[in-house]
């Protein structure tokens, strides 16, 4: 875990005005390193996130006996190899790597153990755990089957049908998903029990199977079928980081502004219509152009109620937003993300309640009512997004200190530059 640094959130003097060129998409870089490790010949991962998540998934994935290059920013190289053990990983606080790769270390030729931060231990593992057991896989795990846990590979997953519940996580039936080409039998996953929240990182991972070569059967709602074959090693160019994205496009609403995020593709696997619905609720202007995907403010908020369950991750910018805003808001579906890197619904009413707001906790969401805000200490709770709340909330209200803004290594290391830059470039 980086060393903590505390961090005075910058004040906007006026409508910021920027373009802003942010790195590839986390969930499209971690996919692509995976499918790239499991396929028939070497790919290239083009415009990659280079972060604290993705630099563990490389890590992951060389520990297993692949070759990972990540020397040139622009284009890492996956040369696949057999998978190798013994071999120990660590997943930091990587919901991609610990639900990702413990299918992949199935197919390696001995014991792979897993482990990560403090808070890595307390994220959903049993649904996948037992899952895999299901499928062939002998895994020695603690009694709650979270991390540590120990994967005995035995060069071979025999596959088959299983049922999961996936309502804690979207990535419990990626990561089976993603191996699943390589398993004697292919998959079926069938999910079973409260909605399963993120569908977009759903579609993401059927798209990119599809696009590596997989025969891939989603038809029927909370089935996914994965055929046994080969994957074939491609380029994957990957997509800027849409929720990395979201902190800047907020920054345009809450001053006025304008934030063009350059590089966005025409098409793209990332929920760019549900974040345009949402902007557009608050009051802003979400436009796709030549120069990229750009967000305009007026600098009143509206207030917004929402079901968030296919965007979990972009609660704690939408709650900042929400703080800011001149009525109140209310969202819901997302009772799982207080099982991202912190209780993110406990942590947000917490600190949003510090600053003055009224906020109220649903066990699924929160209820926020504006109020005068006054800055004082934000914890953010080694979790990335808790930080780009803070600083959403901290261009309207001086004073808001972070308590840690390292923590947004984790998806972003460049966020406290590039933020500091946008604030800085504005009017003087
Ligand atoms: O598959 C992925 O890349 C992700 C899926 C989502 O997880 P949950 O379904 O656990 O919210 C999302 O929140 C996470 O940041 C990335
Ligand atoms: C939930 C998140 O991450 P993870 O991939 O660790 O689950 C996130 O990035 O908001």
């Amino acid at each position: 875990m980086p060393n903590p640094l505390p961090w005075t959130a910058p004040v906007a003097r006026g409508p910021v005005a920027t373009s802003v060129r942010l790195p590839g998409s986390k969930s499209m870089t971690a996919r692509a390193l995976v499918l790239g490790a499991l396929g028939a010949g070497p790919s290239t991962v083009n415009r990659p996130l280079r972060a604290r998540d993705t630099e563990l998934m490389a890590g992951a994935l060389r520990a297993l006996g692949v070759g990972v290059s990540t020397a040139d920013d622009e284009r890492w190289l996956v040369r696949p190899a057999p998978f190798t053990a013994p071999a120990t990983v660590d997943v930091g606080l990587a919901g991609t790597i610990m639900r990702f790769v413990p299918p992949v270390a199935g197919l390696a030729d001995g014991p792979v153990t897993f482990d990560g931060d403090p808070h890595a231990r307390t994220r959903p593992m049993g649904p996948l755990v037992r899952a895999l057991r299901d499928l062939g896989v002998r895994i020695d795990a603690s009694a709650a089957d979270g991390l540590p846990l120990t994967v005995h590979g035995a060069g071979r997953v025999g596959g088959g049908e299983v049922v999961i519940d996936a309502s804690a996580s979207s990535q419990l039936v990626s990561g089976l998903l993603l191996a699943a080409a390589r398993f004697d039998r292919g998959v079926t996953v069938r999910h079973q029990g409260p909605p399963v929240p993120s569908a977009p990182h759903l579609r993401m991972t059927t798209h990119m199977l599809r696009a590596a070569g997989a025969a891939v059967d989603d038809a029927t709602p909370d089935v996914w079928t994965v055929e046994p074959g080969r994957l074939s090693g491609r380029g994957w160019d990957i997509e800027p980081d849409l929720s990395g994205a979201a902190p800047f496009f907020a920054a345009a609403l809450v001053t006025g502004g304008t934030v063009t995020l350059t590089g966005w593709p025409r098409s793209s696997w990332q929920p760019v219509e549900k974040l345009r619905e949402l902007l557009t609720a608050f009051g802003g202007t979400v436009a796709v152009g030549a120069d990229g995907l750009t967000v305009t403010g007026t600098g009143e908020l509206r207030g917004v109620e929402a079901d968030l369950s296919e965007v979990g991750e972009l609660t704690p910018v939408l709650a900042a937003l929400a703080a800011l805003a001149r009525t109140p808001s209310r969202f819901w579906g997302v009772a799982h993300i207080r099982a991202h890197e912190t209780d993110r619904i406990a942590a947000l009413a917490k600190e949003l309640s510090a600053l003055g707001a009224g906020v109220t906790e649903d066990h699924d969401g929160l209820r926020i009512t504006p109020r005068p805000l006054t800055g004082t200490t934000f914890a953010t709770y080694d979790d990335h997004r808790m930080a780009h709340a803070a600083a959403v909330v901290g261009l309207a209200v001086p004073g808001v200190e972070l308590s840690d803004v390292a923590c947004t290594s984790k998806t972003l290391p460049e966020f406290p530059a590039l933020w500091s830059s946008m604030v800085a470039d504005g009017p003087e």
